[in-house]
């Protein structure tokens, strides 16, 4: 069997009765592994700690869905010590042998599929769709960045001079940590740690607090996969706690973080610093926030466009780098779009993620709930509600989608990351006043334009300063290999995830240079 070309993973239609009859088995499969424990993995080692981190259901806080043992400073010690004794053997396992590994777990990951997708959505308050949507795009990064690695292991291509020979390839760094946030539980940690090892490095992953019981299945999907000992080591722990520990550590390589910009940006300045002992540059790979709009001038579909502000505001809760908190529309069809995001809005289902008929499940935490509701409060003092903004009924986090209308910009609501299922609505005098306000942020993730003007489409391939730019059409849903995904200015280090630069983070060019 030849590897075949990579192409993305199909997603499951749950209109389908089987596939329904499926789904519903695997959530009763993962209710059965409710309160099952799961240990820290350094090298051979699995190691319970009396501390826990206990993960339990956004939709219903009441329920545990399981506890990780919490690694200390000690623990990370021996991980990255782990790490570097394990790099000596599998920095020298040949780029296409270290992807077969990777092929391997993506082959697992796809017949755990359904099962994975119900995890997330008892662990994480994913919908089905969202859930499986994860698991695809982790499936996706594990055989892209296995492709790619192969296609990099080719010697790189010099001028050839005349009196000797010169040869360049790509060496990994050596151990480094691996730091994801929540939102994509599967997918972002996926990407990240099979990055960072098929280019032969070694890893210490530190999975987010809100889903670490999804990041302890992958690392035994790894370990299920043949990866040897050492080369993923696995220690959970509170980011806040053990955070500052490993990125200042001197034996940590590179740090590959995603998250909020506030921690991005702690992160970057302690790496910048040097540790006793330490004896290279960290390198760090920051993907952060968004503020990402959406533009509408006079000429669009309307219709077209009020589905992509709705599905991109609210899938997930709002809780995507790349969710539109923006809806930037000009005054001319203002009014009549408005009332088209409101009507569309007044839909949704809110409630328990388990249950196929809701549209959108709960927001994380208590922590992200009380958080989002201050921005509602805010809202409610300098904006016009038009939807939503109250509590709802239920044991979870459940905040209905909320839509702020006549926001300032410049003010808090249109500035601010919210991370949350809240729309601000704001009114442009024209096209050309539209753009310069979806440019006004310090972040510069994702934008959409609605608009029938090829001028103005080329215009926004042009200026509208995001890493991410989508025409006619929503501002999520970023498939791999084919919209390699990151940001600008203050959403990140301007890296670009399922792309063919991406590996590049993770290596150095050794030059070998050789006279006969
Ligand atoms: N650009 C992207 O591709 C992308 C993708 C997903 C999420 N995000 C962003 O992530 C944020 C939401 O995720 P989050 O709430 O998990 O973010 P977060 O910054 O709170 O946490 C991210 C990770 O950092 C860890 N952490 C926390 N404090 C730390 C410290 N001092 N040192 C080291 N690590 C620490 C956390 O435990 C977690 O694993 C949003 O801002 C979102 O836009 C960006
Ligand atoms: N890659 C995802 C967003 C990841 C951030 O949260 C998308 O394109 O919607």
């Amino acid at each position: 069997m030849a590897i075949k070309p990579y192409h993305y993973e199909p997603l499951t239609d749950f209109s389908v009765p089987e596939n329904r009859k499926a789904m519903e088995e695997a959530l009763r499969e993962v209710r059965s592994q409710f309160g099952l424990s799961y240990p820290l993995v350094i090298g051979a080692d699995r190691i319970d700690t009396e501390k826990k981190i206990v993960s339990v259901n956004p939709s219903n806080p009441q329920q545990v869905i399981g506890s990780v043992s919490k690694a200390d400073t000690s623990h990370i010690d021996m991980a990255l010590e782990t790490g570097w004794k394990a790099f000596a053997q599998w920095k020298k396992v040949p780029g296409p042998m270290r992807a077969r590994y990777l092929y391997k777990a993506a082959a697992i990951m796809r017949r755990r599929k359904l099962f994975l997708s119900a995890l997330e959505v008892y662990e994480a308050g994913k919908t089905w769709t969202e859930a499986e949507a994860d698991v695809a795009e982790a499936i996706d990064f594990l055989e892209y960045y296995g492709r790619q690695m192969e296609r990099l292991s080719e010697p790189v291509p010099l001028i050839p001079l005349d009196d000797e020979e010169d040869r360049a390839f790509y060496v990994p760094l050596g151990v480094g940590a691996i730091i994801p946030p929540w939102n994509f539980p599967l997918a972002i940690l996926t990407g990240m740690t099979s990055a960072a090892i098929v280019t032969g490095n070694c890893v210490i992953l530190k999975p987010a607090s809100a889903t670490p019981i999804i990041g302890a299945h992958f690392a035994e999907i790894m370990r299920e996969a043949g990866l040897p000992s050492g080369v993923l080591n696995f220690v959970p722990g509170d980011g806040g706690t053990i955070g500052d520990y490993i990125v200042t550590h001197p034996l940590t390589r590179f740090i590959s973080f995603t998250g909020s910009r506030e921690v991005g940006l702690r992160i970057n300045q302690l790496a910048a610093q040097v540790s006793p002992g330490q004896k290279w540059i960290k390198r760090v790979v920051a993907e952060m926030g968004g503020k990402d709009a959406i533009v509408v001038d006079e000429t669009a579909d309307l219709d077209a466009a009020a589905e992509g502000i709705v599905t991109s505001a609210f899938g997930f809760q709002g809780q995507k780098c790349s969710a539109c908190s923006r809806a930037i529309i000009v005054d001319d069809v203002y009014d009549l779009l408005l009332s088209k995001i409101v009507e569309r809005t007044k839909k949704l289902r809110v409630g328990p993620a388990d249950n196929l008929n809701n549209h959108m499940g709960p927001v994380i935490d208590e922590k992200a709930y009380e958080k989002i509701f201050g921005y509602i409060q805010w809202g409610k003092e300098n904006a016009k509600l038009q939807t939503g903004g109250t509590t709802l009924d239920g044991e979870g986090y459940f905040i209905p989608p909320t839509i702020f209308s006549d926001v300032a910009p410049g003010s808090k609501l249109e500035q601010e990351e919210v991370f949350g299922p809240v729309l601000a609505v704001i009114r442009a005098k024209d096209w050309s006043d539209a753009l310069k306000i979806a440019n006004d942020t310090e972040y510069g993730l994702t934008g959409s334009v609605y608009t029938a003007r090829r001028e103005r489409i080329e215009q926004a391939a042009d200026e509208f300063e995001v890493g991410n730019l989508y025409i006619n059409r929503k501002c999520t849903g970023a498939i791999v290999g084919a919209h390699p995904f990151g940001g600008f200015n203050m959403s990140g280090t301007d890296s670009k995830t399922g792309s063919p630069d991406y590996l590049l983070l993770f290596m150095q060019m050794k030059v070998v240079a050789e006279r006969f």
